[in-house]
């Protein structure tokens, strides 16, 4: 099923996850309403906040032919190298704007995958910026966070006129 996304400002995109205790059944339903709902929105991630389940889990699929899904439980990060790069970024939950933030390139990812077993694997460039946002959304924060105090109000004013357009 297509899942509705929570758009900024709305606070509950300001709740932290809660670790997933077992991977089970509905673990793995809620993983495929969450691809469905990524590839339809189109996005190359999605984090269970995001469609209001406070659960430690998200989707990535950065893939050109959208044919590579990945997914990542209660994940934890170590930066390898702090050099920071510099990307677009996007996000599901602040439609229509693309904002430059500076993030470390390279990382290593330990978490669950839909089978409930533990990996570890090293990441780079998109994949590695697109997990990192990704996590944040499990932290309550997002992409305008890291903007100056003008931007995001600016953003967040243009959502709001929004929303109240399309009550
Ligand atoms: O809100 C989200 O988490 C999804 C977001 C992920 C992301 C994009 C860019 C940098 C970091 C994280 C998006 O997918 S926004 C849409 C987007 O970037 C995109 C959509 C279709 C094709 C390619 C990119
Ligand atoms: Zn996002």
């Amino acid at each position: 099923a297509i899942l509705d996304i929570l758009e900024f400002p709305d606070p509950r995109l300001r709740t932290r996850a809660q670790p997933v205790a077992e991977v089970t059944d509905a673990t793995r339903a809620l993983l495929a309403d969450m691809f469905e709902t990524m590839y339809a929105a189109p996005g190359i991630g999605l984090a269970a906040t995001q469609v209001n389940i406070q659960q430690r889990l998200l989707v990535i699929d950065v893939s050109e032919n959208r044919s590579e899904p990945l997914v990542f439980i209660n994940p934890e990060v170590t930066v390898l190298d702090p050099e920071l790069g510099e990307y677009d970024e996007g996000c599901l939950s602040v439609p229509g704007f693309y904002e430059t933030v500076q993030r470390p390139q390279r990382i290593s990812v330990t978490a669950l995958d839909a089978d409930g077993e533990t990996f570890t694997r090293e990441l780079q460039g998109l994949l590695a910026i697109c997990l990192q946002h990704e996590i944040d959304h499990l932290d309550g924060k997002l992409f305008v966070d890291y903007l100056t105090p003008l931007k995001r109000q600016r953003i967040r004013r243009k959502l709001e006129k929004e929303h109240r357009r399309q009550a």
